[in-house]
């Protein structure tokens, strides 16, 4: 499968996302809250952008049952996974417009605009390629956290429960059945093109955990 060959090629970075201090420090629960508030304000608006990747590959999908997928990832992220977010945002105090009036930074904008970018000019292949390595590395990883930490008195325990439950794990199963079932009967050229799009995914999401981990925002570049 398409999937298996992915892996190979960005098996290292996702390694890293492990040893990054704010993954670690989600598992153990040591997280600086504004860290963590940092990451849950730049996430919204990112999964707002993210989102549109799902209804662009409903548009271009070649069948009903592509379709289908598209839109179950689609209504899983507003619905479900956003529903940590509120449910978080509560917790600080944050309202949802607060959420939503967040600026994103130029990283989360870099990150969106690449994917929304080559979404918007491939075909139903490319769009699964680009919202692939998000479902399948959060699922990775919420996993990883879940077996190899004790979460009694984490205060980021729903996160570990949420990204590594059965619910989450079936999102993501969905987008890399989209991902081999488009990737089939395609020439090695552009399967070429799938894979470079799922490794530059990969390196954005490092980058992400690190401006998440910095407070990096724009007002850090120009304060004006
Ligand atoms: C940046 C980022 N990548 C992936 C996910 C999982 O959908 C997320 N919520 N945020």
């Amino acid at each position: 499968m398409f999937t298996e060959r992915l892996w190979l090629s960005v098996e290292d970075i996702w390694e890293s996302y492990l040893d990054h201090p704010f993954v670690k420090g989600l598992g153990d629960g040591s997280l600086e809250v504004d860290k963590f508030q940092h990451w849950l304000k730049q996430d919204y608006v990112y999964l707002v952008e993210y989102a549109r990747l799902m209804a662009i590959g409903a548009e271009k999908s070649p069948n009903l049952e592509t379709m289908n997928l598209f839109t179950n990832i689609l209504h899983g992220t507003l619905f479900g996974e956003m529903e940590l977010h509120r449910a978080f945002s509560k917790r600080f105090g944050i309202s949802e417009e607060t959420l939503l009036e967040t600026e994103a930074s130029y990283e989360n904008t870099a990150y969106t605009s690449y994917m929304l970018n080559h979404a918007q000019r491939g075909d139903a292949a490319v769009v699964a390629a680009c919202l692939l390595t998000c479902a399948w590395s959060y699922n990775y990883i919420g996993k990883h956290l879940k077996a190899n930490y004790n979460h009694d008195n984490n205060p980021y325990k729903e996160w570990v429960d949420m990204y590594s439950d059965e619910e989450f794990t079936e999102l993501n199963d969905m987008a890399i059945k989209l991902m081999n079932d488009l990737a089939e009967g395609k020439p090695e050229r552009e399967l070429k093109v799938l894979e470079e799009i799922v490794v530059t995914t990969s390196k954005y999401e490092y980058m992400f955990w690190d401006m998440c981990e910095n407070k990096s925002d724009w007002k850090k570049v120009i304060d004006l």
